[in-house]
Formats: C-alpha cells, structure tokens, sequence
C-alpha cells in the first residue's frame, strides 16, 4: 500500500479547480490556509515540499472578466500573466504565518528536454530545499506555446518529482481516485486502491475531466503516474476540496496509490542518463540500428572518438548526421577506443595483446 506517512520529499499538485471558485472566479483561501497549515505539518515531521499549483489562467481570467469556455491562446497567456502573480502572492500570504519561505519556479516543457537547462532546475531546485525553501512551481505559461507546453500540471509535477528525486507525489483532485469510468458520469464505476502496473486495460479506463476549468482529466494523471512510478515515485491520487486534504490523506483518506516500479535496472538506467560525459564516439548507421534494437554497441561500428576517458566512464554516443542519439559507460579507455575502432574482435585481440571485451559500451550500461 501506498502511503504518505514518512515521505522524505513529496510533490504535491494542486488543480485549478480546487483553488478558483468555479462560480466567483475568486481564490479559495479558507482551505488554502489548511493547505497551509498540512505542509507546515509535514515540514515539521521531516518531508521536503514542492508545490505544483495550477489556477493562474483561471484567477486571471476572473480578472479580467474574459467569458467562460476555451480562450485563444494569447488569451490564456495574458490571463496567466495577471493570474499568477496573484497565485504566488497567496501562497507567500499563507504560508509565511508558518515561517515557511516560498520561491516562485516557472518552467517549460523545454526545460526538461534541454539537458543544460533540466541540469540547471534541478540544481536550483536542490539549493532553494536545503535552505529550507517550499518552492512554489508552475508552467511559464506566457511564454510556452501550444506545441511547447505540458498544458496541464499532472504531467509538469511527475516531471518535477523525478526531476527532484521526491519518493512521493500527490495529484489533489476533484476526484478521490482512479475509476473504471468517469464515476462522475457513471454511478457503478469501480474504485481502484492501488495501481502496480498501468496496463493498455487501465488506460482505457481513464477519460477527459468536465470540471471546464482543469485542462488534465485522467488521461493525462495516468501519463504523470507513468513518469512518476519509472523513476521511482509514488502517486496518489484523493480528493482536495475537503478542508487539510494532506492530513487527511496521512489518516487513510481515500486515494489511489500508483506505486513505484521497484526496478533496478530502472533506477540504474536513470541514474547513467543523468551523468555529464566525459567523451563522445561518432557510429555509423549499422551501429545505430543494432543499438535500436536493443544490442551492445561494439567497437567495429565506432567512427571517431573524442574526449578523455577511461573504463567506466560516462561517454556520449552520437550517430552519423552529428546527432546526439545516447549515452553509455565505457569498457574501454580512450587510448584503446582510437585503437579499436571499427575493428572486429578478433583483430582487436592482435592489437591489444589481450582478448579485450566484445561491447564497447554493454546495452545495460546505454540510455538512448
Ligand atoms: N477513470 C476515471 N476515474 C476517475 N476520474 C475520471 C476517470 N475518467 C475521467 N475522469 C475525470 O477526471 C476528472 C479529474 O481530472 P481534472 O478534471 O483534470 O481535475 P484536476 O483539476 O484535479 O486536474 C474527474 O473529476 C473525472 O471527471
Ligand atoms: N499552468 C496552468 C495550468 C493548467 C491547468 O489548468 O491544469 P489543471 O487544473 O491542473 O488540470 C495554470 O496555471 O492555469
């Protein structure tokens, strides 16, 4: 069972709905201060928080009394931008009576994918926990565009919790867990605990949301339980409307809890993608397919090298248009890697004076 008693991190999400009165357009700050005060608890035990809050295109759209329904997309982004400064500006106001010290992070779905950038977050992000700071994240919605952005925040706090090595995330909702239907559509939906494994089946349980001010629905909380539970994370979906929902959630409220692939080769695969290379070798397009289809990179399919490494060391792997296709740990140093390439085994064996090892970097030992 999944649990959020002793967390060492947790990343919470906190939707649209929950925060924004559907009807007044106005910030619910009667249960933002039990929010407040449940972190301040948790804090208090020990865990590490991250906010992942949404609601600043629905406070800002409130403001500035733009009509309901979908808006065009500088719309939404001139709504986030008058929207989100007061989302910030609440959770400084409810938090700082705790002697909780907020820090606003606004990121891109970019900031993921550019390595430089995700490096930089991260580290950012480990420097604002250990001074003590309860970060406060949201997508930079007023510059992401349609074809950059998450959209909704389920995705964007998986992203945060892998990225941060929190070991629990919970996506506070409308809902109070994963159905076999949308339970608000269909009264005899089934209610599912625990999740170990997100199979074809479960996915086609999960369908769009009807709150009109969430982007998400369960399809894309099945996405962020994905991510979450391949690197490691737990997930709970529960309900958030109800007053200290996190308190509530630590004495057994209702929730489904996707638990974390406990895969070593996952965890070890991970951690070989996060490492900084110390080299780089060019392979030609055999090499490249072979490595697609799951194989050992071996010395033969090896162009050029470059850098200074030895056996061990984290190495780049780029393919014949310059392309940067992956990323290994080597079995051979840098000296033999311009001896050995593209030779066969049997020839290395004569150049080396020793047999040598077959692959140049093992397949477990290769995130592409
Ligand atoms: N299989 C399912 N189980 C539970 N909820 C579902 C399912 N399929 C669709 N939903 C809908 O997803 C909604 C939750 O997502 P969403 O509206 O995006 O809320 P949030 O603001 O919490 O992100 C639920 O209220 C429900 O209407
Ligand atoms: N970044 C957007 C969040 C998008 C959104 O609505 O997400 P969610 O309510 O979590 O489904 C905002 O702050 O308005």
């Amino acid at each position: 069972m999944g649990t959020l008693i002793g967390a060492r991190r947790l990343v919470v999400k906190i939707g649209s709905a929950l925060l924004v009165d559907r009807d007044t357009g106005q910030l619910r700050r009667a249960w933002l201060e039990s929010l407040a005060a449940d972190v301040a608890a948790l804090r208090a035990r020990g865990t590490q928080v991250i906010l992942v809050s949404s609601g600043s295109i629905a406070l800002g759209r409130g403001v500035l009394g733009l009509p309901a329904g979908s808006l065009a997309l500088e719309q939404s982004q001139a709504a986030a931008a008058v929207g989100q400064i007061r989302l910030a500006g609440a959770y400084e106001e409810v938090l700082a009576p705790h002697g909780i010290v907020t820090a606003q992070v606004l990121v891109t779905l970019e900031d993921s994918e550019n390595r430089r950038r995700y490096l930089n977050s991260r580290a950012t992000m480990e420097t604002l926990l250990s001074l003590g700071v309860t970060p406060i994240v949201n997508e930079n919605d007023t510059v992401a565009t349609d074809e950059i952005r998450y959209g909704d925040n389920d995705r964007l706090a998986a992203q945060v919790a892998v990225t941060t090595g929190a070991d629990k995330l919970v996506l506070l909702s409308d809902v109070d867990g994963f159905y076999d239907d949308n339970p608000h559509l269909n009264p005899d939906a089934k209610f599912f605990p625990v999740i170990e494994i997100i199979t074809p089946e479960i996915e086609a349980m999960a369908g769009d949301g009807v709150s009109g001010v969430s982007k998400g629905g369960m399809i894309t909380k099945l996405m962020a339980a994905r991510v979450a539970t391949d690197g490691g994370c737990d997930m709970a979906i529960t309900l958030g409307a109800p007053l200290n929902p996190l308190q509530k959630l630590e004495e057994g409220a209702r929730a489904t809890w996707f638990l974390a692939l406990e895969d070593p080769q996952i965890a070890r695969k991970r951690w070989i993608g996060a490492m900084k290379p110390k080299g780089e070798v060019s392979i030609d397009a055999g090499a490249v397919a072979a490595l697609q289809e799951g194989r050992s990179l071996l010395p033969a399919g090896i162009r050029l090298v470059n850098g200074r490494f030895g056996r061990g060391d984290p190495v780049a792997i780029v393919g014949p248009a310059g392309n940067r296709i992956g990323i290994g740990l080597t079995r051979y140093t840098a000296e033999e890697a311009h001896m050995i390439r593209g030779h066969r085994s049997a020839e290395i064996e004569a150049m080396l004076g020793y047999k040598g090892r077959a692959a140049f970097i093992h397949r477990d030992d290769m995130v592409l």
